[in-house]
């Protein structure tokens, strides 16, 4: 099948058991969404998915091949991680859009910027000064620089300010509309039923529930 199939995963730091057993398909060229409390296990879940984190037991596939098979630099070409808090890895803007993929144009650094909602100049503003928001949306572009198959979006709507939620949540649709994947963890159930093809519920580690939104009383509760 194509798109992640997760295997029996389980991952453990310590005594603690922050995934247990987990079994689910995350389809390619749809939306799976990843919901479920604070301290479910979802940030942990998507870190799986290009290998920032490995499972202590259990697998994770990636078109039915085992993750640690595939390179992982070229992994993380194809699965663009957004993290919840946007980490800058330079120190500009157009540098950081560049960092995987060095050879963009000052024009292709515009036309990103512009795509998430920077304005044109903002290529050459200083990472450490950015608002979080700017900071987020930077690290939105950078991950959309190398045109990955996978957009992982961590918690993308909670402490933003709600024109960098729906720049977000717009680049999501985007990616679908051209065929892409994308694993959304959120806590906005609103957006989730709007945009989820496939819901994925956590609940201290276990998945409690997998099916289509309307399938799913979880989201009822929102
Ligand atoms: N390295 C670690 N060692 C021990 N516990 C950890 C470690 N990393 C995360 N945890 C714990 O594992 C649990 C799951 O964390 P995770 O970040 O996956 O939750 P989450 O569902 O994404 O939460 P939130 O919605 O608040 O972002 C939390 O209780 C967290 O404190």
């Amino acid at each position: 099948m194509r798109g992640f199939l997760l295997d029996h995963v389980t991952v453990t730091r310590g005594d603690a058991h922050l995934l247990t057993e987990i079994t689910a398909d995350i389809p390619a060229g749809q939306c799976t969404a990843v919901v479920g409390a604070s301290g479910a296990g979802k940030t942990t879940l998507l870190r799986l998915l290009n290998r920032l984190d490995d499972p202590s037991a259990g697998q994770v596939l990636l078109d039915d091949v085992p993750l640690p098979e595939l390179d992982v630099l070229a992994l993380r070409r194809r699965v663009g991680l957004v993290a919840q808090r946007p980490v800058l890895l330079t120190d500009d803007v157009a540098t950081d859009l560049r960092v995987g993929r060095p050879e963009l144009s000052d024009e292709a650094v515009d036309q990103l910027l512009k795509h998430v909602g920077l304005p044109a100049g903002f290529a050459q503003r200083r990472t450490s000064e950015l608002s979080g928001g700017e900071a987020q949306r930077v690290c939105l572009a950078r991950a959309l620089a190398v045109e990955p198959e996978v957009l992982l979006l961590d918690e993308p709507t909670s402490a933003l300010d709600g024109v960098t939620s729906a720049v977000i949540i717009d680049a999501a649709r985007d990616h679908l509309a051209a065929d892409g994947t994308v694993v959304l963890v959120s806590h906005d159930l609103a957006i989730v039923r709007g945009i989820a093809h496939t819901v994925l519920v956590l609940d201290h580690g276990h998945l409690t529930a997998e099916g289509r939104p309307d399938e799913i009383d979880y989201l009822e509760a929102g």
